[in-house]
């Protein structure tokens, strides 16, 4: 018998790239919260039984008011915290024609960076990868 007791499942969790005009959206997560402070693409957990694209799509309508249109999906990775792991996936997206501008009804600012600058902001540790995946 194996004795090692064995780890939880990574916790599935969406973000989107959303790019407009050639600029990328970084939303900040609000301080209290994991992570607080630190800067993140918009999404979030996928609930029990649901489609990562369907929870990309609720996630954004919650955060940020917006609908968006997935023009990628990248290849989704496990990234360990101290308090477990996430099983990141990410899309690539742009905001869908007559979607309401994005408001941050659950981060503290939005801005939109040249993809030369994702890295000068403090992201969140998993978001490293998927910067690199970005052409
Ligand atoms: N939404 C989002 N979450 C990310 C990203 N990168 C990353 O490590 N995460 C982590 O994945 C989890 C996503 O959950 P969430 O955004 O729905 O969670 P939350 O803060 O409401 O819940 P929590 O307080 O349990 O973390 C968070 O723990 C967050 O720190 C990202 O780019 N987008």
């Amino acid at each position: 018998m194996n004795a090692t007791p064995a780890l939880p499942a990574p916790v599935p969790v969406v973000c989107a790239v959303i790019i407009r005009g050639g600029r990328i959206m970084l939303a900040q997560r609000p301080p209290g919260k994991k992570l607080g402070g630190l800067w993140e693409f918009p999404g979030g957990k996928v609930e029990p039984g649901e489609a990562p694209e369907a929870a990309l799509h609720r996630e954004l309508q919650e955060e940020l008011g917006c609908s968006v249109r997935i023009t990628q999906a990248l290849a989704p990775f496990v990234h360990a915290y101290d308090w477990g792991s996430i099983k990141l996936i990410p899309f690539v997206c742009e905001l869908a024609k007559g979607s309401t501008e994005p408001h941050p009804h659950e981060h503290t600012a939005l801005v939109w960076v040249e993809h030369e600058e994702l890295l000068r902001y403090d992201l969140a540790p998993a978001d490293v990868p998927v910067v690199e995946m970005l052409d």
